[in-house]
């Protein structure tokens, strides 16, 4: 499949600091792609040299089959993590001048800005200033602004940070939309269970180097299963002990009718499994996955996978 991004042997250093080492990576055109890692991990850096904000100090990105994003910006849509709308602008204003220099002429620009404004649920903040809304209100302006164009690349610099509940699904349901539509999509974000939910690949950066660069469901399948979670058919005749006490199961712990039994690790799960279901008969039996922020967790401590292992 042809890449939309594809970023070789990449390095950049600030002074002594290596904030992106040797990075390979291809993003096929259509994808949607999560970017995660600790603070300082070099996703920004890496999303500012795709984006041709900054060079790199050797390697080469290609971008939408240029050499440089710059020869290719209004295909692309840019959300920073810096967030800054014009604040003295009216709303409607600011994003058909957004419009315009992405290329759109000025009355098409206005028509997007006016129906979009309808899709995020602010129809009627089209003459206030932008400094007068909410911090969420200014996010999804911005997040207008990058989308105005119906970019071909959309690069979103942590979308969900500093949004409530309620704009964070909004925000999901329109990046989704666009991925439906066929736009590529690389986003940064600190907040797993959105990665989890929404990627079809998850690339993660650890000190600069790439640590995980895999599909979701290969980093799932291959995940070992540590828990199991146990409701039995008949509850109330179950003890703890009697779970406690069936080999490959090394804790228990009783939620009302549920049970989390941790597996001994390196236990096998089938015979653990048949010996479990000999003991109690079940009524729910289901093997936990650790989520994407136990494996995150457990690289950034150093207990974890490589990417050469995962
Ligand atoms: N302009 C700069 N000058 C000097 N050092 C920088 C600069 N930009 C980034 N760095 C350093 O490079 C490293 C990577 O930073 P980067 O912002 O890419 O990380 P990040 O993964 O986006 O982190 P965060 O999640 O905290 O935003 C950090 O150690 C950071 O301090």
């Amino acid at each position: 499949m042809k890449s939309a991004i594809s970023i070789s042997a990449v390095n950049k250093q600030f002074g002594s600091k290596r904030a992106v080492q040797d990075l390979n990576l291809e993003i096929p055109e259509g994808a949607l792609y999560g970017v995660i890692g600790p603070n300082g991990a070099g996703k920004s850096t890496t999303l500012r040299m795709i984006l041709s904000i900054l060079f790199p100090d050797s390697g080469s990105i290609r971008v939408l089959g240029h050499d440089s994003a710059l020869k290719a910006k209004d295909q692309i849509g840019y959300l920073p993590e810096e967030r800054g709308v014009y604040k003295k602008m009216q709303v409607l204003e600011f994003l058909q001048h957004m419009g315009i220099l992405k290329g759109l002429g000025r009355a098409d620009a206005k028509a997007k800005a006016l129906k979009w404004l309808d899709t995020v649920g602010l129809p009627d903040v089209q003459k206030k200033r932008c400094e007068e809304l909410s911090k969420g209100m200014q996010q999804k302006i911005q997040f207008i602004s990058a989308v105005i164009h119906d970019p071909e690349l959309l690069i979103l610099d942590e979308p969900f940070s500093g949004l409530d509940p309620v704009n964070m699904r909004l925000l999901r349901e329109l990046v989704e939309a666009q991925h439906r539509k066929g736009t590529t999509i690389l986003f940064s974000t600190h907040v797993m269970p959105q990665a989890e939910e929404m990627c079809d690949h998850i690339v993660m950066l650890h000190q600069g180097r790439k640590v995980l660069d895999n599909s979701l469901d290969e980093i799932k399948r291959q995940e070992v299963v540590r828990e199991i979670l146990f409701e039995p058919l008949h509850a109330e005749s179950v003890v703890p002990a009697q779970l406690a006490a069936v080999p490959g199961i090394d804790g228990v712990e009783g939620k009302d009718r549920s049970y989390r039994l941790k597996l001994v690790e390196g236990a096998d799960l089938e015979q653990t499994v048949q010996a479990l279901t000999r003991s109690v008969v079940p009524a729910r039996l289901e093997l936990v996955r650790p989520r994407l922020e136990d494996l995150f967790v457990s690289i950034v401590t150093g207990s974890g996978q490589t990417e050469e292992s995962v």
